[in-house]
């Protein structure tokens, strides 16, 4: 079942065109790593998929549909996009409760704080949290309701190695119960232990997507050196999605 579609998508910034009839669909329990040099368009693609910016053109499908005025499905959605925003004043308790409320669902706080090493932290103001418990805190508050679609932007910047594979057991853990998650990262090795599929980002659209498991996870140089090399605008002779 397919979660997330977006078909044909143009985006310019002025005279700067960003994506350029660019493609993509994401299958429930898959996660897909979006990768791509710096200025790519990797956060305008996920931003257009979330419906938090237009395309000039082109189609979003979210869950089978074109999103509706109702924006119902946002509850079936968890994002960290850039950096995350919270009101600063609350603790860590409060902004998940508060979250899990305005979503509907009920799910253990602690226990999500734990797992993304919070929960010494968990009744201080999040304006004294630095800068990476503010990022795992965005990580916590987008997957605690269980979405069905998880966009995740650069989500294991500056986390250090003990907390990125805790998060990287969790996205599995995500994936396995169904969730698509569609993560952009810089990290081609983390992206590799991570993705079933990665798509490369450039020229405005995704020119090569590495869909077979054996060859993410059993030829880890050939493929960082292959998507390097497409990163930079190389050419291969494989297909354009
Ligand atoms: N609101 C905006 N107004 C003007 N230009 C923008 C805007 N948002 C993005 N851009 C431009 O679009 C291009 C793509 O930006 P985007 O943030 O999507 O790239 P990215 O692949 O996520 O990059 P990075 O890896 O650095 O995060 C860049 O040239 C950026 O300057």
């Amino acid at each position: 079942m397919i979660v997330v579609r977006g078909i044909g998508i143009d985006k310019n910034f002025g005279a700067e065109p960003v994506l350029s009839q660019c493609s993509i669909s994401l299958q429930k329990g898959e996660i897909y790593g979006l990768v791509g040099i710096n200025g790519a368009g990797k956060t305008t693609l996920m931003k257009i998929l979330l419906g938090l910016q237009r395309p000039d053109e082109g189609i979003v499908e979210l869950f089978g549909k074109e999103p509706d005025e109702d924006r119902g499905y946002l509850l079936k959605i968890g994002s960290m996009i850039e950096r995350p925003v919270f009101y600063e004043h609350l603790n860590a308790i409060e902004i998940l409760e508060m979250h899990l409320r305005y979503m509907g669902k009920e799910a253990s706080v602690s226990g999500m704080l734990d797992r993304v090493g919070l929960y010494h932290a968990r009744k201080k103001p999040v304006s004294s949290y630095s800068l990476g418990m503010k990022q795992r805190l965005g990580f916590a508050r987008a997957l605690i309701h269980r979405p069905e679609l998880l966009v995740l932007d650069e989500p294991l910047n500056g986390m250090d190695p003990v907390v990125a594979a805790e998060m990287i057991q969790m996205l599995k853990e995500a994936a396995q119960n169904g969730a698509a998650i569609l993560l952009s990262s810089h990290m081609l090795g983390e992206m590799r232990k991570t993705a079933d599929r990665i798509g490369v980002l450039t020229g405005g659209c995704i020119r090569r997507e590495i869909t077979e498991k054996e060859e993410i996870r059993d030829h880890p140089q050939e493929m960082e050196e292959e998507l390097v090399t497409l990163m930079r605008g190389g050419v291969t002779d494989e297909k354009t999605v």
